[in-house]
């Protein structure tokens, strides 16, 4: 049988807590496979980059490579994280293009393509993820990779007029041609991909998912919509009742319904405009006053990159101005938390809340939203208000779903989640807990492992 090598930026290293969609949902299928997995120690090395560090655990190979200050600045904040992530979720407007930060990239993909090729064998599948890693296959094919290589993103693609806007587009994006099989969260998605191809990326759409790119090589495209780890996440959350910190928090509510919103301190995740919307709300429905506190956790991201730093002081002042116009002795509207949370936490917190939050301007998947709907205790289950932005979107059909854009509209569905009904709430969640159930993280790697399998070479 073939080995599983898996390559990412970000590895959730044994002992590790993470908070991020993308490692908590690899761990979840390596741990079924076993195999190799490859990325960034997350160490910042005093001289250079490319110290390699292995370990075992549980049937996982972890290789991780250490990176200087300078490429940790140039490749991860810089080129990865102030220009693909911005480009990628839509923010021309916070697009910052440096040629000093894209040869930093394209010399961090080079250097895992050395220390990752001497690795591999012929008949490895090497499944690489998202925007830090694009050009990858194409370094590791100069090397005389010739393994199956596929590639999934896991936040959206955009616009092609967008991707458009970046200067040398095309060495980033048409390196994507390099590998066999390219993944996308959804159809939209894998939409956009081939405009950008057949636009200005050089290429030819030849039908639904085959694209050949300018120098004639084939590469197919699908959607594969990420999914949790249902069951595990359902069996947590029944018996998160008996943690000390759930039952405190439950007890602080003094009876009161919970809305809670649970993400990165990162822009797409439109915090500015949901606690606008929560202030509309506060304005709009003073009969709903104490009836229901908002709480938002929210662990920080990203704080080597100057807008993150910045949203994170402008968040502090927003949740002040909100308690200090309407909170009474008693009872405090909006908690805000900068800490990560275990998922054992994590489900107790989303199975007390009556209203899951969750309206980002723009999200690849979103798997809060899916953890939200696997945590609701089944007699009893919550409402979700999603964002129309979110990929979970297009499959959490039982939501009420909202533009986050629109400050009334997200206020009018929080007072329609705090008063809907209990058949109303079932029936809702009983479609949403299907589907979870049928797609889960399970059956999305194996939909991909084996859309990578059978690839045309
Ligand atoms: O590694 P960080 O810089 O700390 O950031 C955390 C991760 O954020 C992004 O996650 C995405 O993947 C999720 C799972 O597919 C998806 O649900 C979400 O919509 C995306 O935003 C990022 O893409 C990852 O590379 C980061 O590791
Ligand atoms: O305190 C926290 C906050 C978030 N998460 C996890 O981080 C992931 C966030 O993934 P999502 O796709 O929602 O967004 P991303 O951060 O990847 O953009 C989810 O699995 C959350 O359960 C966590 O474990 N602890």
């Amino acid at each position: 049988m073939s080995r599983l090598v898996v390559v990412s930026n970000r590895v959730a290293l044994p002992g590790s807590n993470q908070n991020g969609g993308l490692a908590v949902a690899l761990d979840a299928a390596l741990r079924d496979s076993g195999g190799l997995w490859f990325g960034w120690s997350g160490k910042v090395a005093r001289e250079h980059s490319g110290e390699v560090h292995e370990e075992h655990h549980e049937g996982i190979d972890y290789v991780t490579v250490d990176l200087s200050r300078e490429d940790y600045e140039g490749h991860y904040n810089g080129f990865s994280n102030r220009t693909l992530w911005p480009l990628l979720h839509f923010r021309l407007d916070l697009v910052d293009y440096n040629v000093g930060t894209q040869a930093a990239y394209r010399g961090v993909n080079a250097l895992f393509a050395e220390k990752l090729a001497k690795r591999l064998r012929d008949d490895d599948i090497v499944w690489v993820h998202d925007y830090h890693l694009l050009p990858l296959a194409q370094e590791l094919r100069k090397r005389g990779v010739r393994a199956r290589i596929g590639f999934f993103l896991h936040v959206p693609f955009p616009s092609a007029d967008i991707v458009a806007g970046l200067p040398n587009h095309e060495q980033t994006f048409g390196a994507l041609v390099a590998y066999d099989l390219v993944g996308f969260q959804t159809e939209r998605d894998l939409e956009r991909f081939q405009d950008y191809m057949r636009l200005f990326g050089g290429g030819e759409v030849q039908g639904r998912g085959e694209v050949r790119g300018q120098d004639g090589r084939q590469v197919r495209a699908d959607a594969f919509p990420i999914g949790i780890d249902t069951a595990a996440l359902e069996s947590l959350a029944s018996r998160s009742g008996r943690i000390a910190a759930i039952r405190r928090v439950h007890s602080s509510l003094n009876g009161r319904m919970l809305a809670l919103g649970v993400d990165r301190l990162d822009y797409s995740k439109g915090l500015p405009e949901r606690f606008r919307a929560f202030e509309r709300f506060l304005e709009k429905y003073t009969k709903l006053h104490g009836s229901l506190t908002y709480l938002q956790i929210a662990p920080v991201s990203r704080g080597g990159v100057a807008s993150y730093r910045a949203l994170r002081r402008e968040l502090e002042q927003f949740a002040g101005h909100i308690n200090g116009g309407h909170a009474h002795p008693d009872w405090t509207p909006v908690r805000y938390v900068n800490r990560t949370y275990p998922h054992a936490t994590l489900t107790g917190l989303y199975r007390l809340a009556r209203i899951g939050l969750i309206t980002p301007l723009r999200d690849g998947m979103n798997l809060v939203a899916k953890e939200y709907v696997a945590a609701q205790d089944p007699a009893d289950p919550g409402a979700l208000v999603l964002s129309i932005f979110a990929g979970a979107a297009r499959e959490l059909d039982g939501a009420l779903l909202v533009n986050p854009f629109d400050s009334d509209g997200v206020a009018d569905a929080i007072a329609a989640a705090a008063k809907m009904p209990l058949e109303e709430r079932r029936e809702r969640w009983q479609s949403m807990i299907t589907r979870l159930r049928d797609y889960d993280i399970h059956a999305w790697r194996k939909d991909f492992l084996r859309a990578l399998a059978e690839t045309q070479r």
